[in-house]
């Protein structure tokens, strides 16, 4: 069933960015060792100190070798109408020890985030582990304070969205997509986000009516078993009467005509014999969903038994349907065996469009849901299957294969002095600097590595060769020429000199280049779809896919080791 829907909110220039789509998105939704912070760098005299933070992740999800970066415009959102309201600061005062000095409240009252600043890789990319999705500048103390919002509206948001276009790359382009994830989801937030990432990630619609009405997502749905199982029988259809789809006659009697193909089905040549007796109180049921929707006539089919009674009774009611000029859309199969039960309906359909003449009765659309994931829809495609359609619920909403993406917020620079933090694992040691980002393409079109440079080098241009250097790793280094360079890190939030907000939308100029305009949920699902196809194909299978080079300038990486030496402590033995 299709639902009507309003089209996705449009972002243009000029338009003031509303507040988050959840409104439990507020400045209190932190981590309190925010606050701790904040106070303790405010009687320092140090939260105005100017700061860099990367929000990156370290490893792709899914054993796979790339990422889907979504969640920006939310961020976006937070910030641009970020502020303490009284009760709030209250809250806050009441939370943190009584001697905290009064002069700290004054101080929340007036923060906002028209001095920080926000740099981004644009919402539906292809991105990769360590390159820096977003680069927060900023006072310190406020800038803390948008870490915990930050990676909690990313990190979900990326999971599932690359969940999504994991599912969309083993179901193949040509399949309909549909999530149904809502009752399975964790919690309200997770449900309206799973349908909107899933929908950027490359599903074609959602069963969630609040996100059809928020985003304007396509909505589909069929029926449940508690629909089928509702019904006793026939003689419980009262109107049994259906006009034709052009209106020109109406038959008074459509239990009747759906009996009579019914027995015709059953006593055809080619059928007979495949099934008996059929579930009258299923027929009763798809009978008074016929009548109800004439036009978008889908029946789930399983609810007694596939072969036996919820194919033949759907071609009866579908082929009554017919008489009167309407389509019916197909069946949905939500048990057994979906690839062996998808081709013996086709094959029923096939034989049903032969026997009776209904050109186009083969092609009943087959949708299959039940428990789906990417390993079923890959062992579907192994065994050949007939499914149109899939129904996907838990196992994508909930990111069951993996729990979460582990993006973190971390301290690049303060004060213009670069900073990194070290740890024992290498893959934790963060690389400092106010960075740049580039994606760098080979010559087949296809992106060959992203490097990172301090942030006054000159950018990579293309023609010229390029040392790319692992960030950590001293023996694993490339020269590319790159026939095209893409810098990664757009402005989408330039702060304002004490503007007002919420900010507008439009010329307001980052360091003198146009703050970007964030896309529609539409272009940010086709630019991701875009970037996906454009990847080299060994990065995107399944089993043992190549990882993507994550690279590091000559400059930065001789920057990164002497910090590093600088700051690691000479151990002693004894
Ligand atoms: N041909 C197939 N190849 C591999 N997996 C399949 C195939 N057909 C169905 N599946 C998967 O097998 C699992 C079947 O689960 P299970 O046996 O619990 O359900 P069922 O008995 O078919 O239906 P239910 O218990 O919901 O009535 C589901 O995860 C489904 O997606
Ligand atoms: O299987 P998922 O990927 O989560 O997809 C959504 C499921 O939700 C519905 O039924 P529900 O699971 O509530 O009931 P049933 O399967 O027991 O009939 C639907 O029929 C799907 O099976
Ligand atoms: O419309 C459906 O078929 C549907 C919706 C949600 C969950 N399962 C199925
Ligand atoms: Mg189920």
């Amino acid at each position: 069933m299709e639902g009507k829907a309003n089209g996705p909110s449009e972002n243009q220039a000029g338009r003031s960015v509303s507040g988050p789509t959840n409104p439990m998105v507020t400045p209190l939704l932190n981590d309190l060792y925010q606050f701790t912070m904040a106070y303790a760098y405010w009687k320092a005299g140090k939260h105005d100190e100017r700061a860099v933070f990367d929000l990156y992740f370290r490893k792709n999800p899914f054993g796979g070798e790339y990422t889907i970066f979504a969640g920006l415009e939310e961020c976006i959102r937070f910030i641009a109408n970020f502020k303490l309201t009284e009760e709030e600061i209250t809250f806050v005062r009441d939370s943190l020890p009584g001697s905290c000095e009064d002069g700290f409240f004054d101080y929340l009252r007036g923060i906002n985030c028209s001095d920080v600043e926000v740099h981004a890789i644009t919402e539906g990319s292809v991105v990769f582990p360590k390159v820096p999705l977003l680069r927060v500048e900023g006072p310190v103390a406020v800038v803390q304070l948008l870490e915990t919002p930050f990676v909690n509206l990313i990190n979900y948001a990326s999971l599932v969205t690359t969940n999504a276009a994991r599912h969309r790359f083993v179901a193949g382009k040509s399949k309909m997509l549909l999530e149904f994830g809502l009752r399975r989801a964790q919690g309200p937030d997770g449900g309206i986000g799973a349908s909107k990432y899933c929908y950027i990630g490359g599903f074609d619609a959602t069963s969630n009516v609040a996100a059809g009405k928020l985003f304007g997502i396509p909505l589909r749905g069929t029926h449940s078993h508690a629909f089928v199982s509702s019904f006793m029988s026939p003689d419980e259809i009262i109107e049994k009467s259906l006009k034709s789809s052009d209106g020109s006659h109406t038959s008074e009697d459509f239990v009747s005509l759906v009996q009579t193909w019914l027995s015709k089905i059953q006593w055809s040549k080619s059928l007979h014999g495949i099934f008996g007796e059929t579930n009258q109180s299923e027929l009763a049921a798809f009978i008074s969903y016929a009548l109800a929707f004439p036009n978008n006539f889908l029946a789930l089919v399983d609810t007694y038994d596939v072969m036996r009674s919820g194919v033949p009774n759907f071609c009866a009611v579908a082929l009554a349907l017919n008489d009167l000029g309407y389509k019916a859309v197909g069946i949905r199969l939500d048990s057994g065996d979906l690839a062996y039960l998808s081709c013996e309906a086709r094959k029923f359909f096939r034989t049903i469009e032969k026997e009776f003449g209904v050109p186009g009765f083969e092609k009943m659309s087959i949708t299959a849901s039940n428990d789906l994931n990417e390993e079923t829809l890959d062992a579907l495609n192994k065994q050949g299957h007939e499914v149109d359609a899939f129904g996907i619920g838990t196992y994508l909403v909930t990111c069951y294969a993996q729990a979460a993406l582990g993006c973190v917020f971390k301290l690049v620079e303060i004060n213009k002095q670069p900073r990194i933090k070290l740890s024992e694992d290498v893959s934790k040691v963060s690389i400092p600097c106010k960075k740049r980002s580039y994606r760098l393409y080979g010559k087949e079109g296809y992106p060959l590595v992203d490097i990172m440079t301090g942030e006054n080098e000159p950018p990579p241009k293309v023609g010229e060769r390029i040392l790319c250097r692992h960030p950590f790793n001293e023996s694993k280094r490339a020269y590319v020429v790159p026939q095209k360079v893409e810098e990664l890190l757009k402005c989408y939030w330039p702060g304002s000199s004490g503007g007002d907000y919420p900010m507008v939308f439009g010329d307001v100029q980052c360091l003198n280049k146009r703050r970007e305009d964030l896309p529609t949920l539409k272009d940010t699902r086709e630019r991701c779809i875009k970037q996906l196809e454009q990847m080299r194909p060994d990065h995107m299978r399944r089993l043992n896919p190549t990882p993507y080079k994550v690279s590091v300038s000559a400059k930065l990486y001789d920057f990164i080791h002497f910090l590093w030496l600088n700051e690691a402590p000479v151990g002693e033995l004894q």
